[in-house]
């Protein structure tokens, strides 16, 4: 089944929402963005959220400290880098039990031992497509993200067949996460896989 990972949660008011449809991921934005959140405020997010949604600290650079500090207060289970990363650097990252979401960008060298490839469009959380055409789906676990909603996530499964399915602004308004657009984001993908699966 394709699994669910919802983006940018920054406040509580879309947790019941999350707790009730349970995507498989959320991610908390660390990195400079209008989605940003610093520590305390992913520490009470987490608490809230069910213990099966596994949650994903978002970062554009490599920073050791904060993510070890994530770590040791069990706020995040995943980590996706929208930056270059060596393979020491991912090995430190999996001795601390993350999973690794490596963004894939064509002058960052691909780590084949990172969990996933993520396939994103040039500017992160724009609502914008990715460029389908470029992805190898066949190489290695891959998340598709990039202007993702409820009406295209169908295709991009077809088409694309990613492990994960990603998304952010396709299940806002105005800047902020939207309960019906999240339920209808989480049915097209559970449809399309019933789809897939049953034919
Ligand atoms: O969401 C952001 O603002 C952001 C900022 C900087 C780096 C990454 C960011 N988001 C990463 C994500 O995982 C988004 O969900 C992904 O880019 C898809 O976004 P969207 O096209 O808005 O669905």
């Amino acid at each position: 089944m394709t699994k669910i990972k919802i983006c940018g949660i920054k406040d509580q008011a879309v947790i019941p929402t999350l707790n009730q449809y349970l995507p498989d991921y959320v991610g908390f934005v660390f990195a400079k963005s209008p989605r940003q959140i610093k520590l305390p405020q992913a520490v009470a997010l987490r608490r809230q959220l069910k213990p099966e949604i596994k949650t994903v600290a978002v970062v554009t650079a490599y920073d050791f400290s904060l993510i070890t500090a994530l770590v040791k207060q069990e706020v995040i289970q995943a980590v996706q880098l929208h930056c270059s990363i060596n393979a020491q650097q991912l090995k430190q990252l999996q001795q601390l039990g993350l999973q690794v979401f490596q963004v894939v960008k064509s002058t960052w060298p691909r780590l084949a031992a990172a969990d996933y490839w993520m396939y994103d469009a040039v500017q992160p959380g724009s609502g914008k497509l990715a460029d389908w055409q470029q992805i190898d789906h066949q190489q290695h676990p891959l998340i598709l993200a990039g202007g993702l909603n409820s009406t295209n996530v169908a295709q991009a499964i077809k088409q694309v067949q990613p492990q994960i399915v990603d998304v952010s602004s396709g299940v806002e308004t105005n800047g902020n996460k939207d309960r019906n657009k999240i339920i209808d984001f989480i049915r097209s993908v559970r449809n399309a896989d019933q789809k897939k699966y049953c034919n």
